[in-house]
């Protein structure tokens, strides 16, 4: 099939996330023939488009327009992040192929004939601002074959961490946590495993003022509280087998407090949390490749010293190691596989992997604005 800019080579790409912490939005630079990249820009979320898309993650009035108001914000703050990447890396936007753009997922019920998943962003708006092609929305159509639309990571993480000389994991610690499986012989599998941080960032909102608890100094001041982690690890969805994924639409703060009972101290629940998260982690790699012996972790909650020490712990005879020891600071593997999953579309390429995914097979994942 033809590509869509045959005048260019395919090089490069612009790749952008803003994931389920709801912290940001992360802009990469990103060369598609070595998979390397050139340029990272950080945006945090203005406070009140922060405030509104965690409002969408729930029901809620004149959901409509409050919606559109927020795709809008965000492909603004995706072109702010778009022209900061230019400058910064003194490149041309006719140098770039495609923009590789996530959206802010609100919605995620991708189950069942009627399974769906929303990612707030007006392509049109940002492709009209960056002046270069959109390609977005790259869940929906995996979703329409049949799959969970996510994680949708690991077919990037097998092109730059995959090897045929021992079976490796990857570990995405964002809101939602996500392991991929590469196994030397090729296969690729993959799944998100429960919460990372997105409980623990909003238990430390509410008793600390802070969006997160920074190296998970105030979970190391509790105690875990048995009783409580049964409680919370007797959620279904934990003992679910592959094909899985969750998000907000499930784990949020009124998940917790309709299990926390009286007098149960704010720090102690906190550690619980990281608990939760570590266990559940640890637990699916132990199930899913015991013999794992390589733990790559990415996204910002490998920078939680303390649960790096909880799944190091839970994982005897497993490195645990950072994205970063390989070339890819923690910060920018997200956002560079939605440039490779642009460069993917623009290939004419698939960008899910049925197995992961459980999709009826693969798709050409995105749809396209052009410049
Ligand atoms: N120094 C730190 N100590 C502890 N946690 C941290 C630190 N820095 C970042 N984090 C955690 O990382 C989160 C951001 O991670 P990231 O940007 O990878 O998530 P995301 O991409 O929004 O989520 P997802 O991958 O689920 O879509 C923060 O909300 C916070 O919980
Ligand atoms: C629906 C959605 O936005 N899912 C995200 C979320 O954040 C982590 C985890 O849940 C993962 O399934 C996915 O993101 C990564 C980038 C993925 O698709 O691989």
């Amino acid at each position: 099939m033809a590509s869509l800019a045959p005048s260019k080579p395919h090089r490069l790409y612009i790749g952008l996330m803003s994931g389920t912490s709801l912290d940001g939005i992360d802009g990469v630079l990103f060369d598609a023939a070595s998979l390397a990249v050139t340029g990272h820009v950080h945006a945090p979320f203005a406070p009140a488009l922060r405030d509104e898309l965690l409002a969408l993650n729930a029901p809620g009035d004149n959901e409509l327009h409050r919606a559109a108001l927020a795709a809008n914000a965000v492909a603004r703050g995706y072109a702010d992040v778009v022209s900061q990447l230019l400058e910064a890396t003194g490149t041309r936007r006719s140098q770039i192929t495609a923009i590789g753009a996530h959206g802010q997922t609100v919605r995620h019920r991708p189950d069942g004939l009627d399974g769906y998943t929303t990612q707030l962003l007006n392509g049109a708006l940002l492709a009209e601002q960056a002046g270069i092609d959109v390609v977005c929305d790259l869940r929906s159509r995996d979703v329409a074959a049949g799959g969970q639309g996510a994680p949708l990571v690991p077919a990037f993480h097998r092109a730059i961490f995959g090897t045929s000389d021992t079976d490796v994991a990857v570990l995405n610690l964002g809101g939602i946590a996500n392991l991929s499986l590469l196994f030397a012989d090729g296969r690729t599998g993959g799944f998100d495993t429960g919460p990372a941080n997105c409980l623990m960032d909003g238990w430390t909102a509410v008793h600390l003022g802070e969006a997160f608890d920074a190296d998970g100094t105030w979970a190391a001041t509790g105690h875990v509280l048995p009783e409580l982690l049964a409680v919370l690890q007797a959620e279904p969805f934990f003992a679910l087998p592959p094909p899985k994924s969750t998000g907000r639409d499930l784990f949020h703060l009124d998940w917790l407090q309709a299990r926390l009972t009286p007098g149960q101290r704010p720090q102690d629940v906190q550690a619980t949390l990281l608990e939760l998260s570590a266990r559940s982690i640890a637990d699916s790699l132990k199930h899913q490749m015991p013999q794992a012996r390589t733990l790559i972790a990415c996204g910002g909650g490998a920078r939680n010293g303390r649960l790096m020490q909880r799944l190091s712990e839970l994982l005897p005879g497993v490195e645990v190691e950072s994205s970063a020891t390989r070339n890819l600071p923690v910060d920018q593997v997200e956002a560079a596989a939605f440039a490779w999953l642009a460069h993917r579309f623009v290939e004419r390429q698939p960008g899910n992997l049925p197995a992961v995914t459980g999709a009826a097979g693969p798709r050409l994942l995105g749809a396209l604005y052009p410049a």
